[in-house]
């Protein structure tokens, strides 16, 4: 039997009395990426944090590589790289200095260099951590929690405030890091960081996990999976639209409608315009996103 990178059973957490982890219970196999989302509070951060060995569990089971992170502290240092806050590192550090004091802390860490050239570092070694960019910040970070040659490495909220390019760039870092065998659990707010890099995805709401699936799985638990839109001055009949299979909304706003539905509704609404003979303006067919499933899974519009 494969042991799992990491194991999460029935894990309850409380502060004063009060709950923000109710049972929550998840899988991480070898050389995935697995997603946390939730909206603000839903208690991601503590059930990480119960996985880092940071925080104990009040009831459950945590285990990583096979090792209980309360209790195999070493083991678990050993096998799990953390990322840093941006608070818990000295502004006047070079890169160079940070790579070094971080990799002395590990019994057997990986080539500050090597890493620094991986994760395009290497024009920046001299520079001091305060006058690094965002994007390099983060750059230095996933280095950071690369330094002692881990198994599985938890990023948590990588990309907060970057600009698309630099978000980007640490996409592809990401699944650089992925493509080297390292299991990554990801927190992130971002659905569309969590659709292009995550295998697998737990919704946590309110302490609890409201689904755990694939990204192209929690898409498809949404009502619509495909959105037909084009100009509302085209003349079809919303009755006729709201007939059309698998359809399971017909909108009209801001001079567009928007037909919510499957791939067979798409199918049948081409149909529909060349029996009718006529040219749908503006026509756009898209795949419903990541969003879509998380406010219907969450109840709530934070991203
Ligand atoms: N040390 C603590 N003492 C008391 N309450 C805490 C503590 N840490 C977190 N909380 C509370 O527990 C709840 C869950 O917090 P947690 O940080 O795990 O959520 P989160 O999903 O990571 O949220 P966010 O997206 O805002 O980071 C929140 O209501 C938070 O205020």
């Amino acid at each position: 039997m494969t042991t799992a990178a990491i194991e999460v059973r029935g894990l309850h957490k409380s502060y004063d009395g009060r709950k923000v982890v109710d049972g929550v219970s998840f899988e991480v196999g070898e050389g995935e990426v697995f997603g946390i989302l939730g909206p603000n509070g839903a208690g991601k951060t503590t059930t990480v944090e119960c996985v880092e060995g940071l925080r104990t569990p009040d009831e459950g089971l945590v285990r990583v590589c096979g090792y209980d992170p309360a209790v195999r502290r070493a083991e678990v240092t050993r096998v799990l790289g953390v990322q840093l806050q941006e608070s818990e590192l000295q502004p006047k550090l070079t890169v160079r200095e940070a790579l070094d004091l971080y990799a002395s802390f590990h019994e057997r860490p990986a080539d500050p260099h090597a890493l620094a050239e991986r994760l395009g570092l290497l024009p920046h070694l001299k520079v001091r951590f305060a006058k690094l960019s965002g994007g390099q910040k983060q750059r230095l970070f996933i280095a950071l929690a690369l330094i002692g040659d881990p198994r599985v490495v938890v990023l948590d909220e990588l990309t907060t405030g970057l600009d698309p390019r630099a978000r980007r760039e640490v996409w592809s870092l990401v699944e650089a890091v992925r493509d080297s065998g390292v299991t990554v659990l990801l927190v992130t707010h971002f659905m569309e960081e969590a659709q292009r890099l995550c295998d697998r995805i737990a919704v946590l709401d309110r302490g609890r996990v409201a689904a755990l699936d694939t990204p192209d799985g929690l898409i498809g638990r949404s009502g619509s999976a495909k959105e037909i839109s084009f100009a509302a001055g085209t003349p079809v009949d919303p009755a006729e639209l709201r007939a059309l299979p698998g359809a399971v909304s017909v909108t009209t706003a801001d001079g567009r409608t928007v037909v919510g539905g499957t791939d067979e509704t798409v199918t049948a609404f081409v149909s529909l315009l060349a029996r009718q003979g006529v040219t749908a303006h503006q026509l756009r067919v898209t795949d419903a996103t990541l969003d879509d499933a998380y406010l219907d899974l969450t109840g709530n519009d934070h991203r």
